[in-house]
């Protein structure tokens, strides 16, 4: 079998970086879901999709598979010991896992089955209706469609196809600024998102406070950051499609987000996502469509001082299922310093302080790494 063999040309994505000698490239990655419509050959598979090294027949890497710890916020929202005893399993999870589920989160199915539909209208549109339909930022990093994680032209390219728009703060001038991403069709597609955003914006701030809470700091040491009209929420919405290589190729290449949280909805294919746990990956089984998974990044990393660390995972690409998954990044305000909350039971200081849009940045220009090195920036050395 040949795996050089490269594939017709298809729509591509411009894509630019900034190479390691400073300069700035302009590469062309091939829309993964064009690929996967003409119907590759088994046989053709297109080598910069090639992420990992060939297995044997029967000789599957080890990975567990799993349901990450479920965290009950009407728990959390109670006022007697059952509160107590749910924030000291949230602590465990966050600290233990770095991710978690959420049920009975309040964010009603409705609005859940409003964001799936969107989000699948938006990538049923042919690539076409899909440029035509969506604006593009002037000078934001990774905004918009198809900017994946590239920093050289040899490395390998995941398997995805995605859109990721700012959806606070809201920018008065967006037009004038370039800031107009939002695609016009599916035509409710800013409504459903923005709907769903405004109502998990307040279990994401409940969450805040009861980790703050958790490790016995003021329940505002961590929301008071998030300056409620300047905080950034970016959401990004994934396209997975089957893949006829999923032994090569890779659906999101290893990361830690450099949100401070992430909020996840998954739909279609299950058993995708992968979180590391020591040396191995455990595959993240979820109980049902509407779980939502709330992950570690790595600013409340540096916020709690390394007592919680942010997730390191990647997707696995499947055969013959599509997948779709909907991360929603919650940050400070772009201009402002943070660092670690001191108090409660955090360890001397191992992080400084950081202005989380030259974190967020630097992450951006040095992504995808082979390892968690992006947290190396705000390191005390
Ligand atoms: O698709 C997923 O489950 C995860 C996506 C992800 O990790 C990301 O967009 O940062
Ligand atoms: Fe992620």
């Amino acid at each position: 079998m040949s795996i050089n063999v490269e594939y017709n040309s298809v729509h591509s994505h411009e894509v630019s970086f900034i190479d390691q000698n400073g300069e700035l490239k302009t590469t062309m990655i091939p829309v993964v879901q064009e690929l996967a419509r003409q119907g590759l050959m088994n046989d053709h598979f297109p080598k910069r999709f090639i992420a990992l090294p060939p297995t044997p027949p029967g000789n599957h890497p080890a990975s567990i598979v799993n349901c990450p710890p479920v965290i009950d916020i009407a728990k959390l929202e109670s006022d007697d010991a059952t509160r107590e005893l749910e924030l000291r399993r949230l602590a465990e999870a966050a600290k233990e896992w770095g991710v978690f589920l959420i049920e009975n989160h309040g964010v009603e199915d409705m609005v859940l089955d409003d964001v799936k539909n969107v989000v699948k209208g938006f990538f049923e549109l042919s690539f076409e209706e899909k440029k035509a339909n969506v604006g593009s930022y002037k000078s934001v990093d990774n905004m918009g469609y198809g900017k994946n994680f590239v920093n050289s032209e040899d490395q390998p390219l995941d398997w995805i196809d995605r859109l990721t728009m700012k959806a606070a703060p809201v920018d008065p001038d967006e037009a004038t600024n370039g800031l107009l991403i939002w695609p016009k069709k599916p035509a409710n597609f800013r409504q459903a998102i923005e709907k769903y955003v405004e109502k998990s914006r307040k279990v994401l701030d409940g969450l805040l406070q009861d980790l703050a809470e958790s490790l016995l700091l003021d329940k505002n040491a961590f929301l008071q950051h998030f300056e409620p009209k300047q905080s950034e929420i970016k959401v990004r919405v994934n396209y997975y499609p089957p893949c006829p290589r999923p032994d090569l190729a890779i659906g999101t290449l290893p990361h830690s987000d450099a949100s401070a949280l992430t909020l996840l909805l998954e739909f279609g294919a299950t058993r995708a996502l992968q979180v590391q746990r020591g040396n191995l990956w455990t595959t993240l089984e979820l109980p049902n469509d509407n779980s939502l998974v709330v992950n570690i990044g790595d600013l409340f990393e540096i916020m709690s001082n390394g007592v919680f660390k942010s997730l390191w995972h990647q997707v696995r690409a499947q055969a013959d299922v599509e997948r779709y998954s909907l991360a929603y990044f919650y940050n400070p305000p772009a201009k402002s310093e943070i660092g670690p909350v001191v108090g409660g039971d955090s360890a001397e200081e191992t992080y400084k302080k950081v202005v989380v849009e030259d974190y967020v940045s630097n992450h951006y220009k040095i992504s995808p790494t082979p390892s968690k090195e992006t947290i190396t920036y705000a390191k005390v050395i």
